[in-house]
């Protein structure tokens, strides 16, 4: 069985960064310490209002990332005209609300078919890998298959912030079965958000699932035991949850 791949989300350093208006910590001296430990991909979340990542970590880290750089953008034309200039490998069109904390839901594809499938032709059209961020639901799954994005990751998100057992169980059997049937529509897919030292098996021994972007979790583990650690730490985790 392939083993599953760690993209190691930064976006939280800028966090770090933006409380004080500092230059430091960098997002990009994080990535690289992040790949140096084993990250097979950098994940960074340029959000409207920019409240942690910066356009200037966008470019700089399009010069600095040695694995490859999956940008997280709203779908607005703002954002897909810094895609199509920045030209990372992956783009994931993710749902954004300014008043939100963190992303909540996943992309309405199906409501919104014709303006995703435009967003992701043209990000291909740039020469982009284009993932879009969804709920596993059939219906938004189907959709997602009939914009021609190649990958779709699947949002971990109510199995993360599950009350009880038995709403956790039921919401990993609603992503093993979404998983599985989009890997059956022939896409490439991939999982996040909420995903921490204590959930990340059962997600990451699911065969289908390719990669996994997990940020905040490994970001505040680098916060006590260093960053190396925090992400080989996860990677190990994941690793021995697809060899079991
Ligand atoms: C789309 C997603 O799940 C993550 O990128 C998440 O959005 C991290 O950024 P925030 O913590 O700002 O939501
Ligand atoms: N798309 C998920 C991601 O990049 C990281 O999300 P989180 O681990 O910070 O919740």
């Amino acid at each position: 069985m392939r083993d599953i791949l760690l993209g190691v989300n930064v976006d939280h350093i800028a966090t770090l960064r933006q409380a004080r208006g500092t230059s430091y910590p960098d997002p990009a001296h994080a990535a690289a310490v992040a790949e140096h430990a084993g990250a097979d991909g950098i994940t960074i979340h340029l959000r409207e209002d920019r409240r942690h990542i910066q356009d200037r970590d966008v470019y700089v880290m399009a010069k600095t990332i040695q694995t490859r750089m999956n940008l997280e953008i709203a779908v607005t034309d703002e954002m897909l005209d810094i895609a199509c200039e920045v030209k990372p490998e992956y783009v994931c069109l993710v749902p954004e609300k300014r008043e939100e904390l963190t992303t909540e839901g996943g992309l309405d594809v199906a409501g919104n078919l014709a303006k995703i499938t435009a967003a992701t032709e043209r990000l291909a059209d740039a020469g982009i890998k284009v993932s879009l961020f969804i709920d596993a639901d059939k219906k938004q799954l189907d959709a997602a298959k009939e914009t021609g994005a190649p990958y779709i990751e699947i949002h971990t998100g109510a199995y993360a912030d599950a009350e009880n057992d038995i709403e956790m169980k039921a919401e990993l059997e609603r992503i093993r079965e979404g998983v599985q049937y989009a890997h059956g529509l022939g896409l490439i897919v991939n999982a996040g958000h909420g995903l921490h030292y204590h959930n990340v098996k059962a997600i990451a021994e699911m065969p289908e699932i390719y990669e996994l972007n997990i940020g905040h979790a490994i970001i505040a583990r680098a916060a006590i035991d260093g960053l190396e650690k925090a992400v080989r730490d996860m990677k190990r985790l994941m690793l021995e949850a697809r060899q079991a």
